[in-house]
């Protein structure tokens, strides 16, 4: 179905939601559009985890729970799909035997994508994939104001030795000098740390962190005017664990902690994007073997929702701008 001149979603009016190509959110295939200002692309990766697997079967999972996403958000007035052309791009097949290569397939299949000019939303696999990704949105846009939604700070340094796995992505980048200086955030940090020291490492790496648990002292609007406050008006890389959600909305995750996000909370902080210089974001590590009903799947569906939002809100801001310049 095509409206204001961009190719959406199959009309469910005609072939009914249960059925039909498994794509994002029903949207075309990347082949069937000449040029996406949104790519949904999947990365199959879990070689990372330190606990339970299974986030290798993430993509699909979350494409599947993505059925019941329609035209219209109301949550922020926007019809995401007839402001932005989103496309599929279906998986970036990345090597489950060697760490150090799929983290070069998968930079190189991001950089053609962002090359290209397109925006990335990417559906994981396990934390480690945000570390290529992170390079690849560098290359194109500079430095970049990292927020994390995670339980877990990820700023680690090894696990058996190994510097690249989902507890470590952060750190790697924060030494590579990806991230945009005292501009990055966790959200939704909670649970047992191996050492205090794990925080004080991670102030030094450039993290501000909100503790799940201030969610009850300072809400969804404190969360909010923190995260804006940090990223100002830099270039905004959004990276959702799904396990920033309470074991209760997210049962379907390899490292579950208790005392989580609702998911109506991490939904409306994630809306205030909408008003950043959002450039790209992946959404990571749901195991669908723990999921029960999609619950976990369908969360993740509506993440990817609520970014491709924000993104086309602050496509019509810039359009407006222009428009008035
Ligand atoms: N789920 C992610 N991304 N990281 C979990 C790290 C868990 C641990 O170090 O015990
Ligand atoms: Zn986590
Ligand atoms: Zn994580």
């Amino acid at each position: 179905m095509t409206t204001g001149g961009k190719l959406g979603q199959v009309d469910a009016t005609i072939v009914p939601r249960f059925g039909g190509a498994p794509t994002f959110a029903r949207l075309p295939r990347i082949d069937e559009v000449e040029a996406a200002d949104v790519v949904v692309v999947g990365v199959p990766f879990d070689s990372g985890v330190s606990y339970r697997p299974g986030a290798r079967f993430g993509p699909s999972h979350i494409r599947e729970s993505s059925r019941l996403l329609r035209p219209y958000n109301p949550a922020q007035d926007v019809q995401p799909f007839a402001l932005l052309q989103v496309a599929d791009a279906g998986d970036i097949a990345a090597n489950p035997f060697d760490i150090a290569e799929a983290l070069m397939q998968i930079e190189e299949a991001a950089a053609v994508h962002l090359q290209a000019g397109s925006r990335l939303v990417v559906l994981g696999g396990d934390h480690t994939i945000a570390l290529p990704l992170l390079r690849a949105t560098a290359e194109v846009h500079g430095p970049l104001a990292v927020i994390h939604f995670d339980a877990h700070l990820d700023t680690w340094d090894t696990y058996f030795g190994a510097d690249y796995t989902h507890g470590t992505p952060f750190r790697r980048a924060a030494e590579e000098g990806l991230l945009a200086p005292d501009s990055c955030m966790h959200l939704g940090i909670r649970g047992p740390l191996y050492s205090a020291d794990d925080l004080t490492e991670d102030g030094d790496l450039g993290f501000q962190i909100a503790h799940a648990t201030e969610m009850d002292s300072i809400g969804v609007a404190g969360m909010i005017e923190r995260m804006l406050a940090r990223v100002g008006d830099r270039p905004v890389y959004v990276s959702v664990d799904i396990d920033v959600l309470d074991p209760a909305f997210a049962p379907g995750t390899g490292t579950p902690e208790a005392g989580g996000f609702t998911s109506r909370e991490l939904l409306a902080i994630l809306r205030a994007l909408s008003s950043t210089n959002l450039v790209g974001a992946d959404i990571v590590e749901v195991a669908p073997a723990y999921d029960h009903a999609q619950i976990t799947g369908i969360a993740a569906a509506h993440v990817v929702y609520e970014l491709i939002s924000s993104m086309a809100i602050q496509t019509q801001r810039l359009k407006a701008q222009e428009g008035s310049a």
